[in-house]
């Protein structure tokens, strides 16, 4: 008997992407495919893998390359591209003219642009169009670790989805489980041409370093493996979001009543992951936009920490207020004085804050009356100073859960090390007393009390030491706990007493700093929340020696200062 002939199947990586993209194009069935094509290994391997296999699967298959206008030639290189993948079989090919926005980071801006380039292009082809991306599993790696980077919660790490619907329009990502060496071997065993885009290189951008310095050293401590592992982590983590949001939206769609009212005793009962997906598929719902997890946490509070505050503010001028036991949506009053908003907090990520004001006495009345005794205001206990408070810049809550965030950040960069806290009385008393409680590390503590602004709401510059440490600080790691940074001249002067005094490590952690107020810059590790230059009351901070007993951090009405 003869031997069976040889037959020269394709180069074990053009196989591969053919494989890879299969499944999807038997959902692309009716569909017009067109694969974004920059002219890069990525894009180019995968043109060629839907080249053969979309007319296999009876599928129309196109493609669109963007021309950026940014970099010198590129209508040139769009033109090459497209001939490219013309020649590879794939019909239309469609060019698309990019307007990229000035303002903005230069790889959002650009995305931003890109996609918006590729809608447009996609609305002139008849029928329903599914855009294929070359996103491989370094891609896939490199947006997990961004998102873990960037502490913006569990969508951010989950990475990219394969197939999602935006309108008439899908986007669709066959090369996810599939390594970037493989695009480019593909590239190379076809003999295709690759353009090597020099802002891949360029460690100006954030995702360049993950991929040419984070991830090699990544894969150099843990062993390797650390991209399909990140990949891996993403694929999990969706299948439970995906599990929560299903479960949420069932949710809602029970709870939610004919007047788009929300009771508040069942929600209350849920746990917190799925309360708070219900409560932003209902605000989403009602078209809130740019919906931020502090704004989340303030209407969360409503439902689980219920002391009858008035209504959280959102963006786009609705509130959300709770009453009878339900919570509404409405328009947000135009204040008239009392409640007016001063501007935003941020957190030390950044993240706008909202505020809460106090609820003028009609509004209390027509509300749900604030359970507790009656001398509790509402926002809890407020020992009485009730009138005089303007409007509320951080609540207990936030508070709180910012120091909790702060301590689990000291507990690791000081693990293995006993920490001296050093106090600032009187100030930072509360912060001291609640943080040195939330720091999972042996801490001793000392305290210093000095004054600079006495019964004043600037400082005088001058500081004086009311009482010093009771002891040595030599070779200790001293972490000084401050309530507030306002001008910098206490911190600053304290820096240089402290610092002569030879501790071991010396470092700040301030709960609220002012920028717009700072004179002199002190260099400070750990920092809270960034708030507007306002003279703030509460959480440890006096006006004459009051209201530092109140747990949340408020303004004052101006007759304060004037009585
Ligand atoms: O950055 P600066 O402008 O210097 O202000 C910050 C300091 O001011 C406050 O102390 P204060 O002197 O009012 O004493 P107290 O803590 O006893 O209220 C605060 O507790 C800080 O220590
Ligand atoms: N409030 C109270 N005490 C302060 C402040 C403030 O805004 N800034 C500095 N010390």
């Amino acid at each position: 008997m003869s031997p069976a002939p040889v037959v020269a199947g394709p180069h074990p990586a053009v196989a591969a992407l053919r494989v890879a993209v299969r499944p999807g194009l038997a959902r692309a069935a009716g569909r017009t495919v067109l694969v974004g094509c920059s002219g890069g290994a990525d894009s180019v391997a995968l043109a060629a893998a839907l080249a053969v296999e979309a007319p296999r699967a009876g599928v129309r298959c196109g493609a669109v390359t963007v021309d950026h206008g940014l970099q010198q030639g590129s209508a040139a290189r769009a033109a090459a591209t497209a001939e490219l993948v013309r020649g590879l079989g794939l019909d239309p090919v469609l060019v698309a003219r990019a307007e990229v926005a000035a303002d903005g980071g230069p790889e959002g801006a650009a995305r931003a642009a890109r996609l918006a380039a590729v809608r447009s292009v996609a609305g002139t082809v008849a029928g329903p169009v599914t855009v294929a991306l070359a996103h491989t599993l370094d891609d896939q790696a490199e947006t997990v670790l961004l998102g873990l980077g960037r502490g913006s919660g569990p969508r951010s790490v989950a990475g990219m989805v394969e197939h999602r619907d935006d309108g008439d329009l899908r986007w669709w990502r066959p090369l996810l489980a599939e390594r970037r060496g493989t695009t480019r071997a593909a590239c190379r065993a076809l003999g295709l041409p690759v353009w090597e885009d020099p802002w891949n290189t360029d460690p100006a951008y954030r995702r360049v370093r993950l991929r040419t310095e984070v991830l090699p050293l990544l894969e150099d401590a843990l062993g390797g493996g650390v991209a399909p592992a990140l990949a891996r982590t993403a694929a999990l983590l969706r299948e439970d979001l995906d599990a929560l949001d299903a479960l949420a939206a069932a949710r809602l769609a029970a709870l939610l009543e004919p007047a788009g009212t929300l009771p508040a005793a069942p929600l209350a009962d849920l746990p917190p992951a799925l309360r708070r997906r219900v409560l932003r598929g209902w605000l989403t719902g009602a078209g809130v936009a740019d919906l931020q997890s502090v704004h989340l946490l303030a209407v969360d509070a409503l439902v689980t920490g219920w002391r009858g505050q008035r209504a959280v503010s959102l963006p786009g001028g609705v509130g959300v207020v709770r009453r009878s036991g339900r919570l509404a949506l409405e328009p947000t009053r135009v204040p008239g004085g009392a409640a007016a908003r001063p501007g935003p907090v941020h957190d030390s990520r950044g993240d706008p804050s909202v505020s809460q004001s106090v609820p003028a006495p009609e509004a209390a009345a027509a509300g749900e009356p604030a359970p507790g005794s009656p001398v509790d205001g509402p926002l809890g206990p407020d020992h009485g100073y009730g009138p005089d408070i303007d409007h509320v810049l951080l609540t207990e809550e936030q508070i709180q859960q910012k120091i909790r965030e702060l301590a689990t950040r000291i507990a690791v960069d000081y693990a293995g090390r006993e920490v001296l806290l050093v106090g600032v009385l009187k100030g930072a008393v509360l912060f001291m007393s609640d943080f040195a409680r939330a720091l999972q590390l042996p801490t001793q503590m000392e305290f210093m009390a000095v004054s600079s602004y006495g019964s004043a709401t600037s400082s005088s510059g001058v500081v004086r030491i009311l009482k010093d440490l009771d002891r040595d600080i030599t070779d200790k790691h001293v972490l000084v706990l401050e309530d507030i940074i306002d001008s910098g001249l206490t911190l600053s002067w304290l820096l240089k007493n402290l610092g002569g005094r030879r501790p071991a490590s010396l470092e700040v952690c301030a709960l609220l700093r002012k920028p717009d107020a700072v004179k002199v810059d002190v260099p400070v590790k750990y920092i809270g929340f960034d708030i507007p230059n306002e003279f703030v009351v509460g959480y440890g901070l006096d006006y004459a020696e009051r209201y530092r007993d109140l747990p949340y951090i408020a303004t004052l009405r101006p007759e304060v200062y004037s009585s």
